[in-house]
């Protein structure tokens, strides 16, 4: 398993309960769509899960090491579903800042042909801050994919990327966990993850309700959608 999840509860404060309970696993080559309605508490378990967020109880395992330590750490990446980047670093500064971060030399062909294959074929050397909003995010994919790592975590960094990006985003998320890599992907972009991910964790109210093949849910329910709107409505029933 390259992430295990057992029992997590999670409050920001006494009286507010977030996360209730739970559990789940991400095999290595797996692409784990997680998804959920607004405020069910996927930021913040993705949070914990990469130990942004102080673990309360349970436990959070990325391979065989435990979420608060070293080598946890070194072998995940998070892409935020923000774009907050340093904006004085150029795109290059910013991508060997983050291969510094995790020991590792900055293959600069590599990151010429990554730029070119993103659509910024020469816009390495200019200053985040004049990269658009789709280039920034696209900044972020490109560091995922230069890094990859045992465990890529991407929370909405999708959003505003155009529709040739995302399908370069596609091909590449599924070499990455062809390597034997897994990846967790929170998206409300439900046709992006029927194409892309293997297994769909869906989070209501902070409780894993469900964790299954996407094929499976795909034969049972019609589309993510549909089975969206079924959980929802269950869980609305009094
Ligand atoms: N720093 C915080 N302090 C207190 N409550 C918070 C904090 N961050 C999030 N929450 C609350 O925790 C709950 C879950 O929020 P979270 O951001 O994890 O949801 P989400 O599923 O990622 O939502 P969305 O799809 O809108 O991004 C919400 O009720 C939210 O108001």
């Amino acid at each position: 398993m390259n992430l295990t999840v057992e029992n997590l509860n999670f409050a920001y404060t006494s009286r507010t309960q977030v996360l209730h309970d739970v559990s789940f696993t991400i095999p290595t080559n797996c692409i784990m769509g997680l998804v959920g309605p607004n405020g069910s508490g996927k930021s913040t378990l993705i949070k914990v899960i990469l130990d942004l967020l102080q673990l309360q109880n349970g436990q959070v395992k990325i391979g065989s090491d435990i979420s608060q330590s070293r080598n946890a750490k070194m072998s995940s990446i998070y892409l935020s579903s923000n774009d907050f980047l340093p904006e004085f670093l150029t795109g290059e500064e910013y991508l060997r800042f983050m291969h510094g971060l995790y020991g590792e030399a900055l293959d600069c062909a590599a990151l010429t042909s990554q730029f070119a294959k993103y659509s910024m074929a020469g816009r390495h050397r200019d200053l985040i801050e004049d990269y658009s909003h789709g280039m920034r995010k696209k900044l972020q994919l490109i560091a995922a994919f230069m890094l990859r790592r045992r465990l890529t975590v991407i929370d909405e960094t999708l959003n505003g990327i155009d529709i040739d990006a995302l399908r370069i985003f596609e091909g590449d998320v599924k070499e990455l966990v062809a390597e034997g890599r897994s990846v967790l992907l929170c998206s409300h972009d439900f046709a992006m993850l029927e194409r892309v991910a293997d297994q769909l964790a869906f989070l209501i109210r902070g409780s894993m309700v469900v964790q299954a093949p996407v094929g499976d849910l795909i034969a049972d329910h019609g589309t993510i959608a549909d089975l969206a709107n079924e959980l929802i409505q269950v869980m609305e029933t009094p």
